[in-house]
């Protein structure tokens, strides 16, 4: 860095106002991010539902689109970092791509009024290809937005430090991240109710707009915050193409010391110094400094991988179970407001007692020593959701295997039937129409057995049933006799329902994993004579038919059931993740709906989402000294020119961190969950064992020293000096010819 400009730099560092010892200008910086950050993670929360729900894409499209985006929002910092550090400054490039940013949310809130293309009025968007387009526009404005600044607002801040106000620049960095967490707090709270709003101008349906567009005003709000303490800010200028440089720099060492492999060179200490023929020795020390960082950073996109988990293993896993906490429910994507809850506590906690406390009894609890202890109970939180998991598979639903199918009869006729099937007992089903006087029996036997290959029985066997492989034969002890050959679906759960009239009788499939999200999955079957209507069903039901699945969340619901002159309400209380068939009688309206029975399908989860609290406690600890440390670290140890650029190579270990879970669930997971939980957290056990060796050979260094020294150096050395002489002499004069030739 010129002189002139070093000084000009200190000067006006010399001039920012402060306030208990913290620059005043950081007030705006925080505030900014606090904004940002809820506009981000506010979007975020509900962008997968507005894919699903609004733009109807399947699951896998509508989490691939999502990982994708959160992905290249953690690639873009490169592209910040370099225009910051290279060309506009971190100043400029804040401002340009928070409006960048502010316009793709826009855009976004925008593509989500569906009365935009709506011309039939019918409540669903006439052109989904607008809507689509203007969506993956705004999502590709807020990636560049997000991810550029996202460097340079930490860096920016850091600068705002002088030297001697080296224990508040650590304290800023413990500040920032409660700001974040502060606003993805608040905003993963708020735009999910947003959305729950009903809007439209011709026809109400789920505030998409309002929130898309709250996040959308709030990045408004931080670009005015930011701009509003212009005047306070202190503005390190930028070097010119830097990164030109450092690439230049790097392939010219590279150049010479192969050029130079012979054993009759004498060796130099780093290879990097096989530069110093053509470059400066403050730009060759400088990236010496990132280099061995960015080294350092290898390992680490293992602990994300871990992290990033808890959004989608983690939640999944919260949907097997009940978050039924006695005064409020908990819904399973909620769980994770916990992270940034806990932020907030634990911050605070580890910043004024905990690393205080160690450093009193003489522990040196260095930058990279944190790190690994963050690793390390990120590893522990990952077995706790392994015992977890364990709790969860005794509760779970013993479904059949590829080889095997199971199989339930409901009894529906108007007398009781003796069933029987191969290899088991004659089963004596009651009828569904005389025991409706106790309201929970239910005319139900359910069964399992493994379809082998052909199998034949003795004639003489008085239940003499053939199937071969899927195919069954039960008999019925009706006059005449019935036999049906039914095919079972391997790997499946179904249902033989058997009407009024039994010959009629058919196989309905089950649900054979646990409803989403936590929901209920609950279908009915229709004994009544004529056709019913039933609230929340997308048809009507024929006598004698079954209903497809619908999906109930938690809490008390109400089914409303006619035929159109009848009618009568049937209100049940449902928990977390069960599922069940309820079968109509024919004296439905006489009872007022009292008479019907229910099947349950699968049993409410009972296992509580409280016992995923100790998991989210240790990753959220392994966070505090991973993260916070980590960007703390970044900024420290990197050279002056260069501190957007370290920035964004930390966070580009979160983006290929979050790569390596989208691999991951690509390829496929083990058979058990909590055996998967066991080798990430063996993985990042490992990972950090070779991380504390990388860590143990590392030297803290305080770059700007380094950089005054370099300085001083070149300023006696007289070679150094002539070329900077001559350097300057000929500035003056490309100076003079341009004010002659403008004369
Ligand atoms: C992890 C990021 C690189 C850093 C930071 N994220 C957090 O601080 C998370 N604890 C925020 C969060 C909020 C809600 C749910 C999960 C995580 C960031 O976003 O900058």
């Amino acid at each position: 860095m010129p002189d002139s400009k070093m000084d000009e730099t200190k000067k006006k560092k010399k001039k920012t106002a402060e306030c208990c010892g913290y620059p005043i200008s950081i007030f705006f910086i925080v505030v900014n991010e606090f904004c940002e950050r809820f506009s981000y993670y506010g979007m975020r929360a509900v962008l997968v539902l507005y894919f699903r729900y609004f733009l109807l894409w399947d699951d896998d499209l509508a989490t691939s689109i999502y990982h994708a985006f959160v992905a290249l929002c953690y690639l873009t910092p490169i592209l910040g970092a370099i225009i910051a550090d290279s060309w506009l400054g971190k100043f400029k490039t804040i401002i340009y791509l928070s409006i960048v940013y502010a316009v793709g949310q826009v855009v976004m809130a925008v593509s989500t009024i569906h009365d935009i293309t709506d011309a039939n009025r019918d409540g669903t968007p006439d052109n989904f290809t607008l809507h689509i387009a203007l969506s993956m526009l705004g999502l590709v404005l807020i990636a560049l937005g997000t991810g550029g600044i996202k460097p340079c607002v930490a860096a920016f801040g850091g600068d705002q430090f002088q030297e001697h106000q080296s224990r508040q620049l650590n304290t800023f960095f413990s500040v920032f991240y409660l700001c974040i967490n502060a606003g993805s707090l608040l905003s993963t709270l708020i735009t999910p109710v947003l959305r729950a709003q009903e809007c439209g101008i011709h026809t109400q349906q789920q505030c998409y707009p309002l929130a898309f567009g709250v996040p959308a005003a709030l990045m408004v709000v931080s670009l005015v915050v930011f701009i509003a303490g212009s005047g306070m800010y202190t503005k390190t200028a930028p070097e010119g193409n830097i990164m030109g440089s450092v690439c230049k720099c790097i392939w010219f060492a590279l150049n010479n010391r192969f050029r130079h492999r012979s054993d009759i060179y004498p060796k130099r200490e780093h290879w990097m110094d096989w530069a110093e023929e053509k470059y400066d020795k403050l730009l060759i020390a400088q990236i010496k400094m990132v280099l061995k960082v960015l080294f350092l950073y290898i390992p680490l996109p293992m602990f994300w991988t871990l992290f990033d988990q808890k959004g989608s293993r983690w939640t999944l896993q919260a949907t097997t179970m009940t978050g039924d906490f006695g005064g409020f429910v908990l819904q399973p994507d909620q769980m994770q407001t916990v992270n940034p809850i806990l932020i907030l506590t634990l911050v605070p906690i580890m910043d004024r007692i905990i690393f205080p406390l160690i450093k009193k009894c003489g522990l040196n609890f260095s930058p990279l020593k944190r790190m690994t202890v963050g690793m390390l109970f990120a590893a522990t939180a990952f077995i706790a959701a392994a015992l977890v998991q364990m709790e969860i598979d005794k509760t779970l639903p013993n479904f059949p295997s590829s080889s095997e199918s199971q199989l339930k009869v409901v009894n529906m006729h108007s007398e009781s039937l003796i069933v029987t099937v191969p290899s088991q007992e004659p089963l004596l089903i009651g009828s569904f129409e005389v025991q409706h006087t106790s309201k929970h029996t239910t005319a139900v036997s359910h069964w399992c057995f493994t379809i082998s290959s052909h199998v034949v029985f003795p004639q003489s066997s008085p239940d003499y049933i053939t199937f071969d492989q899927q195919d069954i034969r039960l008999a019925f002890n009706t006059t005449p006799e019935i036999n049906k050959d039914l095919s079972l679906i391997k790997g499946s759960r179904q249902t033989l329902i058997i009407p009024s009239e039994p010959a009629e009788m058919y196989l309905k499939e089950d649900i054979k994993s646990k409803p989403k999200e936590g929901k209920n999955a609950v279908r009915f079957v229709n004994g009544w004579t004529a056709y019913l209507n039933i609230t929340n069903l997308e048809s009507s039901l024929q006598p004698s038919e079954t209903s497809n699945y619908t999906l109930v969340s938690q809490g008390m619901r109400k089914f409303t059931l006619t035929d159109g002159i009848q009618s009568c309400e049937f209100s049940r209380k449902f928990g977390f993740g069960s599922s069940y068939t309820f079968l109509i009688p024919s004296d439905l309206f006489s009872t007022d709906c009292e008479s019907i029975k229910e099947i349950e399908d699968m049993q409410p989860n009972s296992v509580h989402m409280a016992l995923q609290i100790p998991q989210y406690f240790l990753i959220t600890t392994g966070e505090v000294m991973f993260s916070v440390t980590g960007l703390q670290f970044s900024y420290s140890q990197a050279p002056k020119n260069m501190k957007s650029v370290l920035q964004a190579g930390w966070l580009c270990t979160n983006a290929v961190g979050n790569i390596i879970v989208l691999i991951v669930a690509e390829l496929g997971k083990l058979p058990k969950q909590w055996a998967e939980y066991v080798l990430f957290a063996s993985l990042l056990v490992a990972v950090s064992i070779i991380f504390s060796i990388m860590a143990y050979f590392y030297t803290y260094i305080d770059p700007a020293e380094i950089e005054a020294e370099i300085l001083k150096q070149q300023e006696t050395d007289p070679d150094k000096k002539k070329k900077k002489e001559t350097l300057e002499m000929e500035e003056k004069e490309n100076e003079q010819e341009i004010k002659q030739t403008k004369i």
